[in-house]
């Protein structure tokens, strides 16, 4: 399985956002997190299409966006002209799920399916064959700097516990309240996407993320 970290811009100082990318890409993370929120489906607004259209020139790493939006499929084709290479759209958010998936699949883009806190594991089984990715969250959407909440563990393993019954080998992405201190449970659990903010922009990007990626190294 391949160990991917994935920081999320949501947390780095945007005075020297190019810098702190880089960093974070020349050191092993493959992928950059990019937190859409729409003042709708949750309480805050972040950022959209031009800042990440932005960002796209400076960085090789996988575009990774999360799409915390009410009805996502009305931006799909927005985030992959901005540059996005995989979209994640909330289970929760959307009227027609399949609908949205299959409009990520149509752009060329790697779909991903996410779920709140509250909802169970079991409502993603039936899009197993219609994504790459499945997203757990682990604090409520909306802000960084949360508390991880511990139930996450027993629903992460009950995804790559689905995953795996049905032969299929996707990306189990975490989200939220993921640090060097509680990431090898979740990589135990069966996650091997690892999304950290604060974890890697608090402080010094260069080092967090080697040392995220010295932890990835004993799971390969
Ligand atoms: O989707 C998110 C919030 O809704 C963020 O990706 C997440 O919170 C990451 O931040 P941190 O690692 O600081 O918890
Ligand atoms: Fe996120």
């Amino acid at each position: 399985m391949e160990y991917i970290l994935a920081p999320s811009i949501l947390a780095a100082d945007f005075t020297k956002l190019g810098e702190e990318i880089r960093l974070t890409e020349e050191n092993g993370a493959a992928w950059l997190h990019f937190d859409v929120m729409d003042g709708m489906f949750v309480p805050s607004i972040s950022f959209g299409m031009p800042v990440l259209k932005s960002i796209r020139h400076a960085t090789g790493q996988f575009m990774d966006a999360h799409l915390m939006v009410q009805d996502p499929i009305r931006y799909v084709e927005a985030f992959q002209e901005a540059g996005a290479d995989g979209v994640t759209v909330h289970l929760e958010a959307c009227p027609d799920v399949k609908a949205a998936l299959d409009k990520i699949h149509a752009c060329g883009m790697k779909a991903g399916l996410s779920i709140c806190p509250e909802t169970p594991a079991e409502e993603v089984e039936g899009y197993l064959d219609d994504v790459e990715m499945i997203l757990i969250m682990c604090v409520h959407p909306g802000f960084g700097g949360q508390k991880f909440i511990p139930e996450s563990l027993e629903k992460i393993r009950a995804v790559r516990q689905m995953v795996r019954e049905k032969g299929l080998d996707l990306d189990i992405q975490v989200d939220g309240g993921v640090y060097l201190t509680n990431v090898r449970e979740v990589l135990d659990a069966g996650a091997n996407v690892i999304v950290a903010g604060s974890a890697v922009f608090n402080g010094d990007p260069q080092e967090n993320t080697k040392k995220f990626m010295e932890i990835f190294k004993s799971y390969e």
